[in-house]
């Protein structure tokens, strides 16, 4: 069982259409963290296909966008969850580049995820590669919406509800509730 006091919980996430965002909101509402979401000095264009492709080139590349996203304190957080849409069945590059600037050695780090139906890829060993010391507990992974064949916010009206209750049977799995 993990012990937090909701001062302690960072929620940090990156959503392009608001799926990972309707989760994290979830997970506030349980666990009563703060909010941070993940934005880039340069955002990425609006074309899917533009983003699909340069996203591929970031991650053959190993290239690290910069953040705009700026987190002073994260020396006063325990635990933080770490929220992301699959991209190209990885890690999304904006995670990468706030998993390599900050450090959470000895910090309980919480996955959770939405992808458009394949799953998390390699993005859990992802993370396990670049939080070496670092806690990390047991993912949550939902579909939400599928970009390329034109289904952006999909964690909504009913579905929103049964994601909610998947989410917090997770939370008190884990013993975060
Ligand atoms: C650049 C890009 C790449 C994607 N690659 C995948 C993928 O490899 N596998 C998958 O299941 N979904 C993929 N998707 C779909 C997203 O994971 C899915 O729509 C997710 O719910 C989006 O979360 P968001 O609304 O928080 O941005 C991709 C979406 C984008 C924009």
């Amino acid at each position: 069982q993990v012990e937090s006091d909701s001062e302690d919980i960072l929620i940090v996430y990156l959503s392009r259409t608001g799926n990972t965002e309707a989760v994290a909101e979830m997970i506030r509402d349980e666990v009563d963290g703060e909010m941070v979401e993940l934005e880039l000095e340069t955002p990425y264009p609006e074309d899917y296909d533009a983003i699909v492709a340069q996203v591929a080139r970031e991650n053959e590349t190993g290239y690290l966008p910069p953040l705009k996203t700026e987190i002073e304190n994260i020396q006063d957080y325990e635990t933080i969850f770490i929220g992301f849409p699959t991209w190209g069945m990885q890690l999304p590059p904006p995670m990468k580049s706030f998993l390599n600037e900050y450090d959470l050695s000895g910090k309980i780090v919480i996955p959770f995820n939405t992808n458009g139906g394949y799953g998390l890829g390699s993005s859990i060993r992802q993370i396990e590669e670049l939080c070496p010391d670092s806690k990390i507990l047991e993912s949550f992974s939902v579909r939400g919406g599928l970009e390329r064949d034109g289904i952006y916010l999909d964690i909504k009206g009913d579905r929103r509800e049964e994601v909610r209750a998947e989410a917090v049977e997770w939370l008190r799995n884990i013993g975060m509730q």
